[in-house]
């Protein structure tokens, strides 16, 4: 294992006993730690090395964090996927979908303002969790509907147990959440 997926490992805790609701996952520890903030963006893209991307795709907040660090390293933009957002002024045109329920029930509202994607643009999608894949499934949606080209989906923890829909959204992923166990 790498040192970054070393560091994802060791700086990662599970909070909450594991029969409890409270049981979750706490990645905060990944932002304080100086080398996986270094080097995470170029771990995350170097899973689809060698494809050509000219926008990243993050929702908000952790897949933004990340995305801005994605989009550093491979020299493009960040389109921001907002939740439960809404356009800044009347005039903005707004792509939006509602999203499947996802890990904690909701059912959100995925959007962004429609001049962030553009038809023939080649979007990566960037995150630090896969769960249910509502949110995931979305932003692709969101994608589609631009006109712009799904690449795939670079997370950090892959905890998604569809693998039709892993196969589909092209999911590929630092760690398996069995490796967090
Ligand atoms: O696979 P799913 O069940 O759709 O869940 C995945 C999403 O849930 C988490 O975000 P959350 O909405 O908790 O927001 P945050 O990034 O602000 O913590 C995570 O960052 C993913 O975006
Ligand atoms: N189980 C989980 N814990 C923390 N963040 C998540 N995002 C999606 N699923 C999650």
């Amino acid at each position: 294992m790498d040192i970054v997926r070393e560091r994802l490992r060791s700086t990662f805790r599970w909070v909450g006993d594991r029969t409890d609701r409270g049981f979750q996952a706490d990645v905060t520890g990944w932002w304080r730690d100086p080398l996986v903030v270094e080097r995470i963006g170029r771990s995350l893209a170097g899973l689809f090395d060698g494809e050509q991307v000219n926008v990243v795709v993050g929702p908000e907040s952790r897949g933004s964090l990340l995305g801005a660090l994605v989009a550093r390293e491979l020299g493009v933009g960040l389109a921001e996927v907002r939740k439960d957002g809404e356009p800044l002024a009347d005039s903005d045109r707004w792509w939006e979908v509602s999203s499947g329920p996802d890990y904690r029930d909701r059912h959100l509202r995925m959007g962004l303002r429609r001049s962030m994607l553009r038809a023939g643009d080649r979007a990566l999608f960037v995150d630090d969790w896969i769960d249910t894949g509502a949110q995931t499934a979305a932003c692709h949606a969101l994608v589609e509907m631009s006109g712009a080209r799904w690449v795939g989906a670079a997370v950090v923890v892959d905890a998604f147990d569809r693998p039709d829909l892993r196969r589909a959204l092209r999911v590929r992923s630092l760690l398996h959440v069995r490796d967090l166990r």
